[in-house]
């Protein structure tokens, strides 16, 4: 039995679980990325090393390179030169399909407005990085079940996105991330559409949770309260790292 405690100053909650399978979690390297639309450069030779279940926030104005980082990093978006590692495996150098299929495997993801799909209820939605895996239906759906309950909603799988709240909709989006316990993690401001209190509440649990499955986290953020959850703070400026610090978390 596993318990992670991650109530806090809104009376939060406690995730009790029985161990969620981890999967094998490997360091995340990036070495001089360049990425470029047309004339803008928006990495401009990039190093990074993540290591194994660490967790990072990346920081820096509008328009510096943040997404288009988190993007090369997670293996959405070819670098123009420079590579991207997860363990010996380099990303860009496998085919669309292979590197598809290691998203699916090895990557979570959660988005601002979470991304899920409308017509589904949230139990399937949940349950989706599993059936694309090929993991049969109704084992698929029991631990998709199991998830929500261990991210305090237990009896909401029936309902579709429509019908939550946006702190609960990012709950089961994180679910939905971690289903399949991923190597890394990757939120592109997963508090940015919540007021501050829930985005609290939501940054607990994704923290408590990537701990709980052991992944990396990786987040780009614009607000300090938010990267203060993680242990490293790299900021980008001007297509460049500018700073990489530990953080109190
Ligand atoms: N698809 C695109 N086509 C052309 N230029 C782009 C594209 N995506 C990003 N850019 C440009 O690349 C640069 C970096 O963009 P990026 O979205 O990575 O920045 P960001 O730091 O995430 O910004 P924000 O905080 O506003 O989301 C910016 O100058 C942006 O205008």
């Amino acid at each position: 039995m596993v318990e992670v405690n991650a109530s806090g100053s809104n009376g939060g909650m406690t995730i009790t679980d029985t161990a969620p399978t981890r999967h094998r979690v490997d360091p995340l390297t990036a070495d001089g990325l360049v990425k470029r639309y047309g004339q803008v450069v928006a990495l401009g030779g990039v190093n990074v090393h993540i290591a194994p279940g660490e967790s990072v926030a990346i920081m820096g104005p509008s328009g510096s390179g943040k997404s288009t980082l988190l993007h090369c990093l997670s293996g959405i978006l070819p670098p123009d030169e420079g590579r991207v590692t997860l363990g010996a495996v380099e990303l860009s150098a496998l085919s669309d399909a292979h590197r598809s299929r290691l998203r699916l495997q090895r990557f979570g993801f959660v988005f601002q407005d979470g991304q899920l799909i409308g017509e589904l209820p949230a139990r399937e939605n949940v349950a989706l990085p599993l059936l694309l895996t090929g993991v049969p239906r109704g084992a698929a759906l029991r631990q998709a079940d199991d998830w929500l309950a261990r991210l305090g909603l237990p009896g909401i799988g029936g309902r579709r996105p429509g019908e939550l709240s946006g702190g609960q909709a990012q709950r089961v989006a994180i679910a939905r991330a971690l289903i399949h316990a991923p190597s890394v993690i990757f939120a592109d401001e997963p508090t940015g559409a919540l007021d501050q209190a829930t985005g609290h509440e939501v940054m607990q649990i994704l923290r408590a949770t990537a701990r709980m499955t052991g992944s990396t986290l990786v987040l780009v953020t614009h607000d300090l309260q938010v990267a203060r959850w993680c242990e490293r703070l790299i900021e980008i400026r001007d297509a460049l790292v500018h700073s990489d610090t530990r953080t109190e978390a």
